[in-house]
């Protein structure tokens, strides 16, 4: 078992692949599918498009580009009064961590014209950053399934729907697998019975057989998501078989969800480290990554199951992957263990990453992942999100309110710093 006590570097890696094995890979790495596994059309926001049309048009970008990452970017070099604003107006001119108007438009003004403009150390630093984020809530699943206490399902369901209030499009609702494994989410099924009819959101749930596809169907699951892991060790201990056999079975899954044009999503669980085996070779978790992405699943999320990544380890793992699967196809899903979360999803939205998993509160943990604390809070994500201008849709007051509902719930104090000092400021000026 590796020390998580030091963290990860470059130079506890296998030795990375050079930039340029990585833009061979590249050229090739979203051929169209010959053998049309895919679910026939992937999700984009806002569209829907055939796979093999859409991986031509990926290609063509992958190869036409030095750097896949720095698609999808905007150009903020006319905001160089930046820092001159942001100090000279002070803490009151922030709310909930965002920039002022005109700085927020400046920061959302498209690529377009950035041959006009000299590089600014703004652009440098803040250019590659998408100018959306799509965030899936995991709470309700990733953030419940390690509690030890049963929650009851009502309030499973009333958050469900408060998530849903927020603005957020993707609210991961439970998961369909062995009550004997996770007890804490034995009353899927009524979950999703509560839930039904709940529009405007998406509502995910994990699936890791086609046992689990079935009554998730039947249970009314419009969406599923499939997890394997870049571990051997974890596999075994989380699923209870090795990578290759749940490969298999999530072949099997994928297959039927097809037939029933149901979009499944890939986990790949322990990206940057896990907790027998150590660090995990980028090239391993680009392999998982592939595999789900081939046999049809519409996004892979990279997960940091233990959270022991740093922006160090996240930027080889995410180049690995990103020579294999494209990059607006990628999700990542950060734990908190060292309080690392919120760099590395930095440096994910630095090299183009636009899909963030979060958790309302800082819940989660894995039971099967000795050592694995939170997600990272949605509240926290969305603040930084705002601070960088980019838009998330969703509403950080309500966000906060939901998030203070469930650790109300659940006994315990919020784990999203955001939420903690939001509220005090709103404690303190309710006194004046
Ligand atoms: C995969 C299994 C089922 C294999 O478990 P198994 O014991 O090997 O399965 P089995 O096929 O031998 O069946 C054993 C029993 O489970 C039943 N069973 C079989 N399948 C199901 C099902 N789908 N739903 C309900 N029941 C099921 C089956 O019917 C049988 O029941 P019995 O005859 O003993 O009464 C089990 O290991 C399991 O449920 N594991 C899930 C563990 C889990 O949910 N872990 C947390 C996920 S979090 C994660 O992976 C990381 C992620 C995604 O969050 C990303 C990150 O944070 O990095």
């Amino acid at each position: 078992m590796s020390s998580l006590e030091e963290p990860l570097g470059l130079d506890k890696l296998p030795s990375m692949s050079t930039i340029d094995r990585i833009q061979r890979f590249s050229s090739g790495a979203c051929r169209p599918r010959e053998d049309n596994l895919g679910m026939g059309y992937c999700f984009i926001e806002g569209r829907s498009c055939s796979t093999s049309n859409s991986c031509n048009e990926d290609n063509e970008e992958y190869t036409a580009e030095t750097y896949p990452w720095k698609r999808h970017t905007r150009d903020i070099a006319q905001c160089r009064s930046f820092s001159q604003k942001t100090t000279t107006k002070g803490r009151n001119s922030m709310k909930f961590g965002m920039i002022d108007d005109s700085l927020s438009d400046c920061l959302s003004s498209p690529r377009g014209n950035s041959k006009d403009v000299p590089h600014s150390t703004h652009n440098k630093f803040l250019s590659s950053i998408p100018s959306y984020v799509k965030i899936v809530e995991v709470g309700p699943r990733d953030g419940l399934q390690n509690e030890k206490n049963t929650v009851p399902t009502a309030v499973k369901i009333e958050l469900i729907h408060r998530l849903a209030s927020c603005g957020l499009s993707v609210v991961e609702a439970t998961s369909f697998v062995s009550p004997k494994w996770v007890p804490q989410l034995a009353d899927a099924k009524d979950v999703m019975q509560g839930v039904r009819g709940l529009e405007g959101v998406r509502l995910p749930v994990l699936t890791p057989n086609l046992k689990g596809f079935d009554a998730a169907i039947a249970a009314g699951a419009r969406e599923v998501a499939v997890f394997a892991s870049a571990s051997e060790s974890f596999s075994k201990s989380n699923i209870n078989c090795s990578i290759e056999e749940s490969l298999v079975r999530y072949r099997a899954v994928t297959r039927a969800a097809k037939e029933l044009l149901i979009p499944v999503r890939g986990y790949v669980s322990c990206v940057l480290g896990c907790p027998v085996e150590g660090p995990i070779p980028p090239s391993k978790v680009a392999y998982v990554a592939k595999e789900l992405y081939d046999m049809g699943c519409f996004e892979i999320s990279l997960g940091d199951t233990i959270g022991v990544g740093t922006p160090g380890t996240v930027v080889p793992m995410l180049l690995a992957v990103m020579a294999v699967v494209p990059t607006e196809k990628l999700a990542v899903h950060f734990h908190d263990t060292y309080g690392q979360s919120l760099s590395n999803i930095l440096v994910s939205l630095q090299m183009g990453i636009s899909t963030v998993d979060s958790s309302i509160a800082g819940l989660g943990g894995c039971p099967y992942a000795k050592g694995a604390s939170g997600n990272v809070a949605t509240e926290d994500v969305v603040y930084m999100l705002n601070g960088l201008g980019v838009k998330t849709n969703t509403d950080l007051g309500k966000l906060m309110s939901v998030g203070d509902f469930i650790s109300k719930q659940l006994g315990r104090p919020s784990g999203s710093k955001t939420a903690i000092a939001l509220s005090q400021v709103t404690a303190e000026a309710s006194k004046i």
